[in-house]
């Protein structure tokens, strides 16, 4: 038997909605890793609905590159009782991806998997089938118990090697609500989670995180926004002291902030924060999106596990016609095996201290 370092990674994979291009993306970036010999130390399950992994598959194996879902193991959950018609959100669909979501948190929780990457589900899909969680982001963090997580998006550029990495401070909430829900206390949490994870997962002890403010130009003393001058700046001054050995700059004016990243994408040598902090969805995810598309992972931080997702959804406008890009869902797998066996190694070397 090998040894705990030696036995495989264990990575599941998670339907998403079989309604979109979840599984064609995921079958396709195995195909990629296969290839690519990205999988030699790594067991992959297939989480979900078989019959909806073998539709995909034999949907566009005739088109596409695909991989074979029988070359992998499986962890079956229950098929739809209907068929799944494409680019449809039905309450079927989205039973069927809530099923595959909890069974791969299941196993994990079971020890069963050391990382899950998921396939885009439609929250929308969710609510029809009764689930009234808004992503499955908040299923994670309430199955898993944590107190604290963190939705945060990593993209390494493919020009300089550079690595992107934007934490949300809310997620999905409607805009009107972000500034009642912003706080000192929750910025404080997400602080801290985002310098744990940038110490723990990516090793980096002496971060520099920019932090966005929430009114044009940071509120223009007041003038713009009170936010800034009422509590934001008075935290990021408590915040210097917390936590000195990381370099914090803000609140800074939104619509400028991430032109150091992309400057950094796409210059070597260019200096840019290890992390930057948006404090609500659209503000981090339009620079992301608009810089990384095709690259950007979605990985939900403060978990007992890894969890990682491409940063597009469901697609049900391309849905089942083989033209979906597989690019963010490879990264998404991926950096779900390198933090994995990051992890692991950590665990490894302090139960030899
Ligand atoms: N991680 C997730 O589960 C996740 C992430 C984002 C959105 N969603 C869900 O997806 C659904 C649709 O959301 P949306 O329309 O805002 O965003 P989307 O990312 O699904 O699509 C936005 C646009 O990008 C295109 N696109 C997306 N992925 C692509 C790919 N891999 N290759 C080529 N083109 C691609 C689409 O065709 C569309 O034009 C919503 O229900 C949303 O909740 C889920
Ligand atoms: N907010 C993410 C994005 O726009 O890409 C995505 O919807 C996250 O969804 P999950 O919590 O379902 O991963």
């Amino acid at each position: 038997m090998l040894s705990p370092s030696l036995s495989p990674l264990q990575v599941a994979i998670s339907l998403g909605d079989p309604a979109g291009i979840g599984p064609e993306v995921a079958l396709k970036a195995l195909a990629i890793a296969q290839s690519q010999g990205l999988l030699q130390h790594t067991e992959i399950t297939l989480v979900g609905s078989p019959l909806c992994w073998q539709t995909c598959y034999q949907n566009l194996r005739s088109r596409t590159e695909v991989a074979d879902p029988a070359d992998f193991a499986q962890r079956t959950t229950a098929d739809p009782p209907t068929d799944i018609q494409t680019g449809e959100i039905t309450a079927e669909s989205g039973e069927v991806s809530f099923r595959a979501l909890e069974s791969a948190i299941a196993g994990t929780l079971e020890g069963q998997f050391e990382a899950i990457v998921t396939a885009p589900i439609a929250k929308a899909a969710w609510q029809l089938a009764g689930h009234g969680y808004p992503g499955q982001t908040e299923v994670l963090a309430e199955a898993a118990q944590v107190s604290r997580s963190g939705m945060l998006f990593v993209a390494r550029s493919p020009q300089t090697g550079w690595e992107l990495r934007t934490l949300l401070a809310t997620t999905h909430i409607p805009l009107r609500d972000v500034p009642h829900v912003l706080s000192p206390e929750l910025l404080t949490q997400k602080l801290s989670l985002l310098i744990d994870c940038l110490r723990q997962d990516f090793g980096i002890d002496r971060p520099t995180i920019a932090i966005a403010g929430l009114n044009p130009h940071s509120g223009e003393q007041g003038r713009l926004g009170r936010e800034e001058q009422d509590w934001l700046i008075p935290w990021l001054a408590s915040m210097r002291d917390r936590f000195p050995q990381v370099q914090l700059q803000g609140p800074q004016p939104p619509d400028t902030l991430w032109l150091s990243a992309g400057q950094a994408w796409q210059r070597a040598g260019v200096a840019a924060p290890d992390a930057y902090l948006a404090l609500y969805h659209d503000q981090g995810l339009i620079p992301v999106k608009l810089l990384a598309f095709d690259r950007a992972v979605n990985t939900t931080i403060g978990l007992p596990f890894v969890r990682t997702s491409p940063d597009h959804g469901t697609a049900f406008d391309i849905a089942g016609q083989g033209m979906a890009r597989p690019e963010s869902f490879l990264a998404a797998l991926e950096l779900a095996i390198a933090l994995a066996h990051n992890r692991r190694q950590r665990a490894l070397q302090l139960e030899t201290v």
